[in-house]
């Protein structure tokens, strides 16, 4: 169902015709821009409350700035729906998120106006600044606009770049887009110090004096510049007593600014185009602006699902059977069942307490569950700290913003040998987030480091286990994969068991060809049994459990019994649980062996249902059984190594 835009946002194909309108019709544009997004993620489901925060920014940057050619950077980029559909994607805007469609994020290969890819946060201020140099260096006059919230502000990123800003003369405008909210509420001692101020009757009567200062100096002329540094410089004497902190960093500091009065933002932006060099202007908003729901629960309204839009009520799936529950319910309800008999258990989440569910521990044990703000690399690091000193502390990370703290994980965790247990959520497809939050890589990159376990349960009661065993094993880190998503066990909440580390399981025997599963994904292979007795084929199947160290033993028995072998992962082929077979295979002088490995191959995937994107990767279940046909048809004929990946 295509929605109908408003009257004018019908007739605004890209920011030349929004530029087109006269001032006091951008009101009129935000309304028609917010009812619009509101009637399509209803109707569609994508990121909501972050976008409608940043419609009047959104709107006035593209009116003051010449975009494309002046740079706009989306940090995240979930709040990025009003610039999609201003810069040409509004009538392909119903296909945000879905296969095929328009990415959730800005993307380069999607537009002119989406400069830098996103997805991941607190990026932007550092892309701007390499654009503001590149320009610079070319003798260009482009403006560069790094749109940041708050949330995103806490990352060591951001302040890396801030730090190389501030020290530049580069032309870079930061906006501080500060609604007070990550997902959740933002954390840590910034967003107080954001919040003072904001609201400082002393900071704001001399921010006003300042603002006037700029208004009479404009009219200077040639010299307005240098007048506007004497002016503030004198003023900022006068601040010294509550000096700023992007002032300390070397950032000229404008505002606050209310982030919903188009009209001003409008004259704020262009006065700010006339300064050069590095500068923040710090905007407050409300997450949710505009749809009352998602003004008063911001965390539930951050990405809420499909829902009527009227009543406000999220649309979720009957079930007329008890359903297997989400991963992340047995983790959040496991961690708190085990914290209460150990007290030295501790929970750590780098801005994803909903998400990963740590916030089940939160409300009973908040001093022992924390939530660090976006900040992967320090919780990585907080929790080697914590192990030094004997805790246990469980450290829960998607696995692609993993990839962020990948030195601290080796250098911090590995190298010291020091017990933390990593859980890595959203491991394999996350489905409509797409290319950028795709947990590919951990199976390669964690199992290359010396010391680390690296395991994956094939459903809630082995997820249940591993993490006791965590506990348990004490002599080196731990890391534990699952997907987004629900399991298989309905019945899930079975006592925890120790199992061993480094021992895989038998699923069942079979003649032929041997399927070797890691984590979750084995629960295909269980569910194709019917389809495998159709074709009057009966694979063997192993579901591995770990990835590192591997099960010997057991792959001893598999290809002393076997010459043909299928791996299956929900993770990069390459280099991943398949290629540690391999590389056993070879190490042990398997040589003569078929083996198929099946995983997400070495291509960008982009967003779609997690099952849409199985199927493309080829280990859905119909490719998993193509696979193994295909295999089982051909026994006698190898007597060479064949390796095939998918
Ligand atoms: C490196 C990284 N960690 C975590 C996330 C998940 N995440 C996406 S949006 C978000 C909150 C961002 O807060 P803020 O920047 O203030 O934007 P807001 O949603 O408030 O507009 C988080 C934690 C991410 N995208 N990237
Ligand atoms: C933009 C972002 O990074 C998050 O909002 C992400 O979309 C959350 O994903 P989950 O819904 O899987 O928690
Ligand atoms: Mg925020």
């Amino acid at each position: 169902m295509l929605i109908q835009p408003g009257e004018l946002l019908a007739k605004i194909d890209n920011p030349a015709d929004l530029r087109k309108l006269p001032l006091d019709k951008l009101y009129q544009v935000c309304e028609e821009l917010r009812q619009y997004i509101i009637d399509n993620v209803s109707i569609y489901g994508g990121h909501f409350g972050a976008s409608l925060g940043v419609t009047e920014l959104s709107v006035a940057m593209h009116y003051v700035y010449n975009t494309p050619y002046d740079r706009i950077v989306w940090d995240v980029g979930h709040q990025a729906y009003n610039h999609k559909i201003l810069t040409g994607r509004r009538d392909q805007f119903h296909t945000n998120r879905q296969y095929g469609g328009l990415s959730g994020f800005p993307k380069r290969d999607e537009s002119e106006y989406d400069t830098f890819g996103v997805g991941h946060s607190s990026t932007s201020i550092s892309a701007a600044l390499g654009m503001a140099i590149a320009s610079k260096e070319k003798g260009d006059d482009r403006q560069h606009i790094a749109v940041i919230g708050d949330g995103s502000m806490t990352a060591g990123m951001a302040f890396e770049a801030m730090n190389h800003a501030g020290a530049s003369d580069a032309n870079i405008l930061i906006i501080l887009n500060d609604n007070r909210m990550a997902i959740d509420p933002n954390q840590g001692a910034l967003k107080d110090y954001l919040t003072d101020i904001t609201t400082s009757p002393f900071y704001n009567k001399i921010k006003d004096e300042v603002w006037n200062m700029l208004g009479k100096v404009k009219k200077i002329g040639p010299h307005a510049q240098q007048a506007v540094s004497a002016a503030e410089n004198a003023l900022k004497s006068a601040l010294l007593e509550q000096s700023n902190l992007f002032e300390a960093l070397g950032l000229r500091y404008f505002g606050p600014v209310d982030g919903h009065d188009i009209n001003h933002l409008v004259h704020v932006m262009e006065d700010l185009k006339k300064i050069p060099g590095p500068k923040i202007l710090h905007a407050v908003t409300v997450k949710g602006k505009g749809y009352a729901l998602a003004e008063k629960d911001q965390t539930k309204w951050h990405a809420p699902g499909k829902f009527d839009k009227l009543t406000g009520e999220i649309k979720k799936k009957v079930f007329t059977t008890p359903q297997a529950p989400k991963y992340q319910t047995v983790f959040g309800e496991t961690i708190l069942e085990m914290a209460r008999e150990n007290e030295k258990i501790m929970g750590i989440t780098p801005a994803m307490p909903s998400g990963c569910s740590l916030n089940i521990m939160m409300k009973e044990m908040p001093d022992r569950a924390i939530d660090v703000g976006i900040a992967e690399q320090h919780a990585v690091t907080f929790a080697a700290g914590l192990a030094a000193e004997g805790m246990i502390p469980f450290c829960n990370i998607y696995s692609s913003f993993m990839q962020r703290a990948y030195d601290q994980v080796v250098h911090d965790v590995c190298i010291q040998n020091l017990p933390v247990i990593f859980c890595l959520d959203r491991a394999g497809f996350a489905g409509a987030d797409g290319a950028t939050h795709h947990g590919a890589y951990d199976i390669p990159f964690m199992r290359c480091i010396p010391n680390l376990v690296v395991a994956a349960p094939m459903n809630e009661a082995e997820l249940r286990h591993m993490m006791h065993t965590a506990v348990k094993h004490r002599t080196s880190p731990f890391s534990i994969r699952y997907p987004r998503g629900q399991g298989v066990m309905p019945e899930w909440k079975v006592p925890m068991e120790e199992i061993q580390v480094g021992k895989g399981r038998k699923i069942k025997d079979g003649e032929d060809v041997a399927v070797l599963t890691f984590g979750h994904i084995g629960n295909y292979v269980v569910q194709l049994s019917d389809r495998f007795q159709a074709e009057g084929i009966n694979p063997a199947h192993y579901d591995m459990r770990f990835v590192k160290p591997i099960d010997e033993e057991m792959l001893h028995e598999v290809f002393t019994k076997f010459d043909k072998v299928v791996t299956i992962e929900d993770g990069a082929i390459m280099g991943g649980f398949g290629s540690a077979i391999l590389e056993w295979m070879m190490d042990n002088g398997f040589t003569n062996k078929q083996i198929v490995r099946l995983g997400i191959p070495d291509t960008i995937i982009e967003q779609g249902e997690q099952l849409e994107l199985q199927k493309e990767a080829g280990f859905d279940h119909d490719g998993i059984l193509e696979a193994i046909l295909k295999l089982s048809s051909n026994v006698k004929s190898k007597s060479k190594v064949l390796v095939k990946s998918k």
